[in-house]
């Protein structure tokens, strides 16, 4: 991946394909967006389609420098929707599904590895950062689909705790007056994710929030200059997201029907029309608030809100 983030910005950009419709490809830096003022992100993407390396829908247009690691691409994606899969058949296990939805075989049997959906590999670059508190290089977000495996080195990554839990910033400030950059990025409960050699972080996104109105949350996240020396660094991620096959129906699956609870009060969409706004709002600069996902139940004080 790292020839393909060396090409000219003109020769990957050729692979953007957001004005036709599509979140696959290519993203360049700060043509997405972090908040709803449209400040620009401070990363690139490539973002690689399931059924594109399985050959499960029409090839999209890709750079030759990749072309050749199509049987890794193949691999990677087996093994982290076999991930995916464990952690939702153990969700299922758990959640009060209705009758018809066990029988059908639960969350799993809407996530066929052979079925069309928007599963995707995303490679994530974000360039060394300057301490800042505006360095915000993905801007707060829970994921679109449902199970995310994401693996990084440096950190950066941040979740949003509840109210109840105080954030520990991860390196001791100086002692003076003014509070470290790392601390006040701490604030409003933003925790910093450490990475840990040999394991990946997974998240839960909005899919899973209506699937089971409510009781799953989406944990809402995003990306900070790495801290302390680490910010001196280019910084990668490895992403896979699992989401529902396009034409399931994102509302809920457990026993006692449907409330407001899954979320942000849209009902009867496709997981397809779901990623597509979620996906596509973030690269718009007036996108952010059309583009939002089940952030009112992250927040959720424990009970009703
Ligand atoms: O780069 C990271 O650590 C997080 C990436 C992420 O949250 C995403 O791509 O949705
Ligand atoms: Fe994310």
């Amino acid at each position: 991946m790292q020839g393909f983030f060396n090409l000219p910005i003109d020769e990957k950009t050729k692979y953007d394909f957001a004005d036709q419709g599509s979140y696959f490809g290519y993203k360049g830096y700060g043509k997405g967006i972090v908040d709803k003022k449209g400040t620009r992100d401070r990363n690139e993407f490539y973002n690689i389609s399931k059924d594109d390396v399985l050959g499960l829908s029409e090839r999209l247009p890709s750079p030759h420098v990749l072309n050749g690691h199509r049987d890794l691409y193949a691999s990677y994606i087996k093994a982290s929707h076999a991930i995916c899969m464990l952690v939702a058949s153990i969700l299922s296990s758990r959640l009060p599904l209705t009758e018809p939805t066990q029988r059908a075989g639960g969350l799993p049997s809407m996530h066929k590895l052979t079925a069309v959906s928007g599963d995707q590999v995303r490679f994530v670059k974000a360039p060394p950062q300057t301490q800042d508190l505006n360095a915000v290089a993905l801007g707060e977000h829970t994921d679109f689909g449902s199970v995310t495996v994401l693996f990084n080195r440096l950190g950066g990554l941040q979740v949003r705790l509840p109210d109840y839990i105080t954030a520990i910033p991860p390196v001791e400030s100086d002692s003076g007056e003014d509070k470290g950059v790392e601390e006040e990025l701490c604030e409003e409960g933003w925790a910093y994710v450490r990475p840990l050699p040999g394991h990946c972080v997974i998240n839960l996104g909005d899919a899973l929030v209506k699937f089971s109105n409510g009781r799953l949350r989406s944990n809402i996240h995003r990306v900070v200059a790495p801290p302390g020396e680490q910010g001196k660094k280019t910084r990668h991620s490895l992403v896979y997201f699992s989401r529902p096959e396009d034409d399931v129906v994102l509302r809920s699956l457990v026993e006692g029907g449907q409330d407001e609870e899954g979320g942000s009060g849209v009902t009867g969409v496709t997981a397809k029309e779901w990623i597509l706004r979620r996906a596509l709002g973030r690269r718009k600069l007036d996108g952010w608030e059309g583009s939002g996902g089940t952030e009112s139940v992250s927040m959720r004080a424990e009970g009703k809100a």
